[in-house]
């Protein structure tokens, strides 16, 4: 892959606060036009690592380099092209949809900022709200103006910490348009989430937990790279089912999923043992294994290390 496609190329990058290290040697890769999705448990380092890329924490130790700047040496020349929308609704809710919007033009010092202002108001369908109090807008009208906040510069990269959260589906999936027709026009977006609906929609996504990178590729490649086998069971008595199973060799996850039992496993012959006694009792069908048992499995393998 020719560097210059590659908007996000840093290696090693650790942060420590006090003793304990929050974010453990990551390496990321990202390139021009793609939507890059960034999981992990709670804690696990996210908003650190978006924080150390656009320049507001050091990195302890790690290189790289964002929008061909180097983070540690360059962040002045990073920030002004970097979107970031911080996990915390962060505009003013007693200032209007214009006013937020004019603010935040000032601050970048734009030049034609009413024209900047109207584009993204446009852009974003904020039209109707412009004198209505940011406060006053629903969940999904804050995530928009939010959103349009981090665009009236027209940065190159975003970085959209769980821009989704709490909002509902049409909203989300508004929002997911927009991510891709702006990425279509040549802006980067490195997004935490953690809905596995939104993993499947990014072109590529990073697992991390305690800070270490646990698996990286696209949803598929990163699904068929952790090698779980997947039964759905159905009928009969699935809390015995559960029962039956959680623990049992050869099992590593078993999770309700509606009317059906999801059992998987990483070694199908110890998953095939542990079912057999069972197959009588209940209807059962090999499925896909989603992101989600994934990513679980990950976790637990992680926590399992020394
Ligand atoms: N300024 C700070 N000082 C001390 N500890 C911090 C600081 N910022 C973050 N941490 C700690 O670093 C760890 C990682 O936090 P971070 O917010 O980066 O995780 P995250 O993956 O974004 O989590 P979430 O999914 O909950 O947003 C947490 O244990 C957090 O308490």
């Amino acid at each position: 892959m020719p560097q210059s496609e590659l908007v996000i190329d840093v290696r090693g990058v650790t942060k420590r606060f006090g003793g304990k290290t929050v974010v453990d040697g990551l390496d990321m890769q990202v390139r021009r036009g793609e939507i890059y999705g960034f999981l992990g448990p709670n804690g696990s380092g996210k908003t650190t690592f978006l924080r150390m890329l656009c320049g507001l924490l050091r990195p302890d130790a790690g290189q790289g380099v964002c929008l061909g700047h180097d983070i540690i040496g360059q962040s002045q020349l990073i920030k002004p092209q970097v979107g970031y929308m911080a996990q915390r609704f962060s505009l003013y809710e007693d200032l209007t949809v214009d006013e937020n919007l004019n603010f935040i033009a000032a601050l970048y010092g734009l030049a034609e900022r009413r024209q900047a202002v109207g584009q993204v108001r446009a852009r974003m369908g904020l039209e109707p709200f412009r004198r209505h109090l940011a406060g006053a807008l629903s969940g999904g009208w804050k995530q928009r103006l939010a959103l349009a906040c981090c665009l009236v510069h027209r940065p190159k990269l975003l970085l959209l910490d769980e821009p989704t959260a709490g909002v509902d589906p049409k909203a989300r999936r508004d929002f997911w348009d927009q991510v891709h027709l702006l990425t279509a026009e040549g802006v980067t977006a490195l997004i935490t989430t953690h809905y596995m609906d939104e993993a499947e929609r990014c072109h590529r996504l990073a697992y991390i937990a305690y800070g270490q990178l646990l698996a990286k590729g696209a949803a598929e490649e990163v699904v068929a790279a952790e090698g779980l086998n997947t039964w759905s069971a159905s009928g009969g008595d699935p809390h015995a089912l559960r029962r039956a199973l959680e623990g049992a060799p050869g099992v590593d996850q078993v999770a309700p999923f509606g009317n059906t039992i999801h059992v998987s496993g990483r070694d199908p012959v110890a998953l095939s043992r542990a079912i057999e006694p069972l197959l009588g009792d209940y209807q059962w069908r090999q499925v896909e294994t989603s992101l989600e048992e994934v990513f679980i499995s990950l976790m637990q393998r992680a926590g399992k290390k020394p």
